[in-house]
């Protein structure tokens, strides 16, 4: 695999350091740097690749940037690319209330890396999916929904990170990422 350097423009520390510890076993060089980027309302496609083409324009260089959605699949998808407002009103240990009225649980967390060679660039997408179920916070509650998010038994705040990255969206679409780089010239 050719070495790549990527600029990963993220204001969040935990999703940086995931994504730190999973391309530390490639060849990628990782950059990064904290930019609040403003946030489209549309489909978790369409922000990414708006976020990207705006990062790549405030960098005026290659950029990588990510969308995490958490999808109920009794809110027909929602909160989904709104979460982390959800999150930020309720708090992680009042989180699960919102489904409780709704006897299907279940849920999907959603990550989508977008690649932006530059301004004026398409992006590219990679998209990694867990699907889980929404639960009473268990374990710490020091990255996001992770102590909500219950994938066979255990929410992702239970699990050791190697274990979390193995099978999370943002372990998978990163899996996605690395394959396409191996063939990047
Ligand atoms: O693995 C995760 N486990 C638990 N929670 C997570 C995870 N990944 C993102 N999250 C939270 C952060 C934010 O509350 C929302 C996504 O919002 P999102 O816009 O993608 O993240 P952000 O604004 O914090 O950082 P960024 O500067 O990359 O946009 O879900
Ligand atoms: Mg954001």
């Amino acid at each position: 695999m050719a070495p790549k350097e990527l600029n990963f423009i993220t204001g969040n520390k935990n999703k940086l350091a995931e994504v730190q510890v999973i391309l530390s076993s490639t060849p990628v060089k990782l950059q990064s740097q904290s930019i609040d980027l403003p946030e489209l309302q549309g489909t978790i496609e369409e922000i990414s690749n708006d976020k990207a083409r705006r990062a790549a324009e405030v960098v005026q260089g290659p950029v990588l940037v990510e969308d995490t959605c958490l999808c109920f699949n009794a809110f027909d998808e929602l909160p989904g690319p709104y979460v982390k407002w959800f999150l930020k009103a309720l708090g992680v240990q009042q989180f699960h209330r919102l489904l409780a009225g709704f006897d299907d649980k279940s849920a999907q967390a959603v990550c989508t890396f977008a690649y932006c060679e530059g301004p004026g660039h398409e992006p590219i997408i990679f998209q990694g999916r867990t699907d889980g179920k929404i639960v009473a916070a268990r374990g710490p509650t020091d990255f996001g929904w992770d102590a909500c998010f219950e994938y066979e038994g255990q929410t992702y705040a239970e699990m050791a990170k190697e274990q979390k990255n193995k099978i999370s969206h943002r372990g998978r679409a990163l899996a996605k990422l690395t394959e396409w780089l191996k063939h990047e010239v």
